[in-house]
């Protein structure tokens, strides 16, 4: 057995990149950018007028001109004009480029207009007032986004502000969820009294889908000569195999025994962790194989805690590692890395954990009760309220 850290170690050794795609923009949202998006101009690309009203040459105002001839009209997206002269006024509309000569704007609220004159109503006006100045926010050649960025809405903004409408995006792995169990039967299907419904691939999809990573499912038996021939092909065609179940002590928890006959490499089976205690990861030449252990909780924490490390850095986005602050005293006597089902709230600032009662890694219902799990270290029992813990979230 080894321990959680080994574990990760482990895993993040056998990370893979699946290189670059280029893709449709629009399409990129939650997936991780592999280029540096550069201005293609400045930002604004031009004194730009940010208040609708007139434009003046900021000299005449200052000294004492009140009542400014309007000259003629600057909307968005025409060419600039020119204030011809300079006692007389533009009406500009936000969006628009300054007139040339033009260097303070003046809102219509601070402005009456008769007969084709535009008399100022206040007193204080400064010198490129309402004016967005060429290149303030950002330099044409200026990276705007670094490459490894994952792609939320503000990206997109700023991607297409540049004219990017293809983008270079780390590939997806192709992965392949499995479960196993002769208990196991469909959603849409009535158990009989000593079967289940599978429940654990779906969560997986799920918590693959918070990744964009899309997947497929397959559901074997658990019938050894099956479970062979089945997995031997699934180990040529993905990059990604993510089991639930039969890696224990059963009769039937064939995969082990499996995964050494079709030459899986394994790095380990067994953590010194709970939930998620006999999992066993391993590889081959072409494919990683996740073999979670098939109890729901213990399904559910390993995807989190190793299969979505070995993705991040696989593609090579960098997440920040969370803390919490637990509500109430804790104790745990296994000499275990415990994964503690929690509620998150904030409180000033500061994130609160508060324990979640369950009964085990069985009771999948408990898992919509919390929100998060906190990590609380091996070889101590006595967890205090106030005292900071990793948090892995999914919700
Ligand atoms: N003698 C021992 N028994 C067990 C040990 C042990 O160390 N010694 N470990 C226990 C722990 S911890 C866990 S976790 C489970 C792991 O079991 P397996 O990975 O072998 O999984 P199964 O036996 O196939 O199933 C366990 C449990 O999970 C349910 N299951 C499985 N797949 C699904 C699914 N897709 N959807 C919903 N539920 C699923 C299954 O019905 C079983 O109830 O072993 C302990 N035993
Ligand atoms: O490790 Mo098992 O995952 O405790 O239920
Ligand atoms: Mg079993």
């Amino acid at each position: 057995m080894i321990s959680v850290e080994e574990a990760k170690n482990s895993i993040l050794n056998t990370t893979q990149n699946f290189g670059v795609e280029e893709i449709p923009f629009i399409k990129s949202v939650g997936r991780i950018l592999k280029e540096d998006i550069v201005a293609d101009r400045d930002f604004p690309p031009f004194n730009r007028v940010s208040m609708d009203g007139i434009a003046i040459d900021f000299n005449a105002f200052k000294n004492g001109q009140r009542a400014f001839k309007i000259e003629g009209i600057q909307p968005a997206g025409s060419k600039q004009i020119t204030l011809q002269n300079s006692e007389n006024c533009i009406e500009v509309m936000t969006g628009a480029v300054l007139p040339k000569n033009a260097n303070s704007v003046i809102r219509y609220e601070d402005v009456e207009i008769e007969n084709g004159i535009a008399n100022i109503q206040i007193d204080k006006v400064n010198d490129f007032q309402n004016i967005h100045t060429k290149g303030k926010d950002r330099k044409q050649g200026d990276v705007l986004i670094h490459k490894n960025k994952l792609i939320s809405a503000a990206e997109i903004g700023v991607l297409a502000t540049v004219g990017k409408s293809i983008v270079k995006v780390a590939k997806q792995p192709k992965v392949m969820i499995i479960s196993t169990g002769d208990e196991l039967v469909g959603v849409d299907e009535t158990p009989l009294e000593y079967q289940i419904r599978r429940s654990n691939v779906f969560t997986l999809v799920s918590l693959l889908e918070r990744l964009n990573i899309p997947s497929e499912t397959a559901h074997i038996t658990d019938d050894k000569p099956v479970l062979k021939q089945k997995i031997a092909a699934y180990l040529q065609e993905y990059d990604v195999l993510l089991f639930s179940g039969a890696v224990s002590k059963g009769k039937f928890d064939f995969l082990p025994e499996v995964f050494e006959e079709l030459q899986v490499q394994k790095l380990f089976h067994k953590i010194t962790q709970r939930p998620g205690k006999p999992f066993f990861y391993g590889k081959t030449d072409t494919s990683n194989v996740f073999g979670f252990p098939g109890n729901p909780i213990s399904t559910f924490v390993n995807c989190l805690v190793y299969f979505y490390s070995w993705y991040y850095k696989s593609v090579g986005l960098k997440v920040e590692e969370e803390t919490a602050i637990l509500t109430e005293d804790v104790a745990f006597k296994p000499n275990l890395t415990y994964f503690l089902q929690v509620k998150l709230s904030d409180k000033f600032g500061h994130l609160l954990a508060s324990p979640i009662k369950g009964n085990g890694s069985g009771d999948l219902a408990s898992l919509v009760n919390a929100d998060a799990f906190i990590q609380l270290p091996k070889g101590e029992t006595e967890f205090k309220k106030g005292e900071n813990f990793p948090v892995i979230r999914y919700s």
